[in-house]
């Protein structure tokens, strides 16, 4: 028979199943590394228990931290952290508690995830990991359980769309409006359960933050997966966070995709999502204009410090508006510093706007920073279903950290190449 060439995805399953595995597959995979954060880790935790468990797989595997209740915004979520810290200290698993930032940045910045491995999260921006190469994918509390306890999980080896993406962004336009333009035009829906791969130019000569914008977000289009070749950009990430060795691993040109779709990035526009869905993107031309009463800068998809220097060089030395609530908040406690550590914090304090420890925040409206009904938010995040962010009668648009500091600016939503 001819060895047919292979994805990224099938060559990911069949290493780390010791046999070779094909799209359509069902197998059973080991799993190198769990994440579990504040809101679903106690139900894996119950999970776990209810089928009869007693050690974890391996606590070096699992990652838990605490970032969508930070700090403990009710009782309850504080009853959550006490279960989860119980936990961690009886399976001696390294608790990163509510010290680094938000589950997916951590993860990545701890070097947690690299090329090649099969990655878990309850959560689902966990394909975020694939920047770094991984097949990482959100499951759900149950199957987390599961994985706690045996260290595999079942899954069906998913078919790859390939993207492949050309072209020099244009000034102030970017991974995150090439992403919202890549979701509204395949559709909320136009990848379920495939891994997505992103490959080209475009992509090779795109720094590590820019990916994992690119790659948190292919859950939006229903991505199983959100995969990035390893290439020296990653190598290089991750080689201060843990042991690497260097290896190939990139799809063959002759394997067999679901899709092939290619972009060129030469004439791409700031985009907007506008409400209440991630695939209805428009450019921003579109909707200048609208009134904003919350823009929000942050969350695992655009509150890397790069997002938040963009943010800083849009704004410059002007001011926010003072007709709107402008909210900054770093994705980790590193990007956090370096933020810090630039004068950039200094600069939008000053600006007016709130800025906030490394959390979650407003972004699925779970603690603080909540729109009322009738209130516009303008979020650098991820997704803008109805009552995302508090009010169901509320809208929430998404864009780049570009376009969220340019709008905040004019209390309006505005083209950052026109400020
Ligand atoms: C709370 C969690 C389960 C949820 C997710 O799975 O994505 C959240 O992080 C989100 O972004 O909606
Ligand atoms: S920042 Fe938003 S999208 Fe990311 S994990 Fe937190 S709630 Fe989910």
């Amino acid at each position: 028979m001819n060895a047919m060439g292979a994805t990224i995805a099938e060559k990911i399953f069949s290493t780390r199943c010791g046999r070779p595995v094909h799209a359509g597959d069902v197998v059973m995979a080991p799993i190198d590394a769990a994440m579990i954060h504040d809101i679903t880790g106690p139900l894996a935790i119950q999970t776990f228990y209810q089928m009869g468990g007693t050690r974890v797989f391996d606590p070096k595997k699992v990652i838990m931290l605490f970032d969508h209740q930070i700090p403990a915004d009710s009782i309850a979520a504080a009853g959550n952290h006490q279960l989860m810290r119980k936990f961690a200290a009886e399976q001696g698993i390294h608790n990163y508690d509510l010290h680094e930032g938000v589950c997916h940045q951590v993860v990545l910045e701890k070097g947690r995830a690299g090329p090649g491995e099969i990655v878990v999260g309850s959560d689902s921006h966990t394909c975020m990991y694939g920047a770094a190469g991984a097949f990482a994918t959100g499951i759900g509390s149950t199957d987390m359980g599961f994985v706690l306890k045996f260290g595999a999980l079942y899954f069906r080896v998913p078919e790859t769309i390939r993207m492949t993406i050309d072209g020099a962004f244009q000034r102030r336009v970017g991974p995150k409006d090439l992403i919202l333009s890549i979701i509204g035009d395949i559709g909320a829906d136009g990848a379920t359960y495939k891994a997505v791969e992103f490959a080209g130019s475009t992509i090779r000569g795109m720094e590590m933050p820019g990916r994992m914008t690119l790659s948190n977000m292919a859950i939006e289009m229903g991505g199983k997966a959100g995969i990035v070749p390893p290439d020296q950009v990653t190598w290089d990430y991750l080689k201060s966070r843990r042991q690497v060795t260097p290896f190939e691993l990139d799809s063959d040109e002759d394997a067999t995709f679901a899709d092939q779709r290619r972009y060129d990035v030469t004439n791409l526009v700031p985009k907007v999502a506008v409400p209440h869905n991630v695939d209805h993107v428009v450019d921003v031309t579109e909707v200048a204009g609208t009134h904003l009463d919350q823009v929000f800068i942050g969350s695992c998809t655009n509150g890397r410090f790069e997002d938040l220097a963009e943010a800083a060089a849009v704004l410059g030395d002007r001011n926010f508006s003072e007709d709107l609530r402008v909210l900054v908040i770093p994705a980790s406690r590193d990007e956090y510093l370096k933020t810090l550590r630039a004068g950039l914090i200094e600069r939008f304090v000053e600006a007016g706007a709130m800025v906030e420890a490394p959390c979650c925040g407003p972004c699925m409206g779970g603690s603080f920073g909540l729109i009322g009904p009738g209130e516009a938010s303008l979020s650098t995040s991820n997704r803008n279903f109805r009552g995302r962010q508090g009010s169901a009668e509320g809208s929430v648009y998404l864009a780049s950290a570009a376009t969220a500091a340019a709008s905040a600016i004019t209390g309006v939503i505005t083209d950052p190449r026109e400020v």
